[in-house]
């Protein structure tokens, strides 16, 4: 039986880097963010129930969703957040379990989900274990800010619409600190599946 380990922590905590390092182990990693792209995609469910909520003003001259545009709408607005969320969560959840599925049976010995919104969307029972990317919010604040260009205001925001995460760390069965160097995360990362017993 493979073992389900729930990636999470909060917005540029780290998770997508840590999620690449188990790439070393051959540990499959199935990444919300990524399915939440797919099923927007033109011609998808999900895609058509965007622009019935939220007009036109959300697409690109290509037709495909403006992200930046959506991003800026929901992050300013609980409700609309809380719309958005329910029109994509259920097609991500049903096509990240599949996955989950296929690679356990084809015999992973562990597989990854990479769930931002793990605790905050009570997803806990998809997986084994929880393990929380950490980082003061400090930290956060900065790597968020100088990765996606954004304002100060604009990352708070983003930050205030999950719950903080040191929260999330006092819930998790193990944490990675991340605040050090990627290497100091990346020992962390091998003492923790040594621990667990999938490498
Ligand atoms: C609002 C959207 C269009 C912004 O797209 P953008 O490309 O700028 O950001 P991206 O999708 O890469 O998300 C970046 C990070 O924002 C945070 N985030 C995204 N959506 C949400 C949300 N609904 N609530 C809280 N945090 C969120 C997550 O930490 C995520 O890792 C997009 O995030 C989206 O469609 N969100 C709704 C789906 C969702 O909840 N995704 C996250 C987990 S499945
Ligand atoms: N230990 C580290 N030292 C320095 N920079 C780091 C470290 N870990 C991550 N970063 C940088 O911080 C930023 C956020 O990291 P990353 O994209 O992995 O976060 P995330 O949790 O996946 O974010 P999101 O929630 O938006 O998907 C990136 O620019 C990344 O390169």
């Amino acid at each position: 039986m493979a073992l389900i380990i729930g990636l999470t922590g909060s917005i540029a905590s780290g998770k997508s880097t840590v999620s690449l390092m188990f790439d070393d182990y051959n540990i499959p990693v199935v990444d919300a963010d990524k399915i939440s792209r797919e099923v927007v995609a033109p011609g998808e469910k999900a895609y058509d129930q965007i622009i019935k909520t939220f007009g036109q003003q959300v697409l690109r001259k290509d037709k495909s969703i403006d992200r930046k545009m959506l991003g800026e709408i929901i992050f300013a607005d609980d409700a609309k957040r809380n719309q958005l969320n329910e029109i994509v969560h259920p097609a991500v959840r049903e096509k990240m379990l599949k996955r989950r599925d296929a690679y356990a049976e084809s015999g992973a010995k562990c597989v990854v989900l990479d769930i931002p919104l793990l605790f905050e969307s009570k997803l806990t029972h998809f997986v084994d274990k929880t393990l929380v990317v950490y980082v003061d919010e400090a930290v956060q604040l900065k790597r968020l800010m100088e990765r996606d260009g954004y304002t100060e205001n604009e990352a708070i925001k983003r930050i205030k619409a999950q719950i903080p995460v040191r929260e999330k760390a006092e819930m998790a069965d193990a944490i990675i600190d991340n605040n050090g160097t990627k290497y100091h995360s990346y020992e962390q990362l091998e003492r923790l599946l040594k621990d667990w017993n999938v490498i």
